[in-house]
């Protein structure tokens, strides 16, 4: 008898690249550029276990299953878009239970040409991608995370990060006056959904939070005086929270990119330390990483 088990499995197509034009009567054209991943699980044991490939729905279907749908289907808003695509898999395979989709969307911001809103002319303004993970479970409803991914951002002051414990092992010196950098990835969850027709229902309102969280993320690091990654993601989860009531959690993961302070004394006692400094050493590694969830707290409940 064999010592093995099959403890885990998914497969699908990941990296279907998408693009959809939506072109209005009046000449406007609408855009979007995705990249999707589908993932399937359910009863698909024997194709790993016995090489019975009969409930193997291929990852090229896979792959087609999305062109199709993106063609039947809005793709804009990415959330409602995935949640169409997740059901699809599990309501048209009785074996298939969970599907997982996750979309990157890429940036394409319409171009302002002689003053105006060009109909079918976008830029690429930010490398930064619209992350979107949805989970669609037979008989459980639908999941939506979505967030933000590679924002890359980066303050010359209002940053500080003294009071920290100090032992035998630390050398950091205390600090007022600092740069900040980091490259920003956060994602807000969405309380469950029942199906897709609440999804649909309720679509507006994801478009709205993507710009509203990517806002109050450059605003908050922009105006804030810093005292900490740690203190200024909470703070930024804190406002998305508030902004988005049907969120239930917000997480961000922030590397610390330093920027060191280069000693230039050796030359001429050339001054460029603390208020002085102007040139910096950018540093690619080793780099800080601080990450954390912030939850909506449950109303206390009435005695
Ligand atoms: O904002 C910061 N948080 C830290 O935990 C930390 N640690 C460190 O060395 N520099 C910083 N900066």
């Amino acid at each position: 008898m064999s010592q093995s088990q099959l403890s885990y499995a998914r497969y699908g197509k990941d990296n279907v690249r998408l693009f959809k034009v939506r072109r209005e009567e009046n000449g406007m054209q609408h855009i979007t550029e995705m990249t999707v991943c589908t993932l399937l699980e359910g009863d698909i044991e024997e194709s790993y276990t016995k090489a019975d490939n009969s409930p193997v729905v291929a990852t090229d279907t896979q792959k087609q299953t999305v062109y199709v749908l993106a063609k039947q289907n809005p793709v804009d808003p990415p959330e409602l878009f995935a949640a169409i695509l997740g059901q699809h898999f599990v309501d048209t395979y009785s074996h298939i239970h969970v599907a997982h989709v996750k979309i990157v969307v890429h940036r394409w911001s319409r171009m302002i040409v002689d003053g105006e809103a060009h109909p079918h002319s976008f830029l690429r303004d930010g490398t930064d991608k619209r992350t979107i993970e949805v989970v669609a479970r037979r008989g459980s409803g639908i999941t939506i995370k979505s967030g933000i991914d590679g924002l890359l951002v980066l303050k010359s002051t209002g940053s500080a990060f003294y009071g920290f414990h100090r032992d035998e092992y630390t050398r950091l010196p205390e600090t007022w006056d600092r740069i900040l950098s980091t490259e920003v990835q956060n994602s807000w969850q969405w309380k469950q959904f029942r199906d897709v027709e609440q999804v649909r229902k309720e679509q507006d309102k994801f478009n709205k939070c993507y710009e509203a969280a990517r806002q109050i993320t450059i605003d908050t690091f922009a105006k804030e005086n810093s005292p900490s990654v740690q203190a200024t993601m909470y703070n930024m989860c804190d406002q998305i929270l508030a902004i988005a009531p049907d969120t239930t959690d917000i997480e961000y993961t922030l590397p610390n990119k330093h920027y060191f302070e280069i000693d230039l004394s050796w030359f001429k006692g050339l001054k460029n330390n603390g208020k002085d400094a102007e040139v910096y050493a950018p540093q690619s590694d080793p780099n800080g990483l601080i990450h954390c969830r912030v939850s909506r707290k449950e109303p206390k409940a009435k005695l």
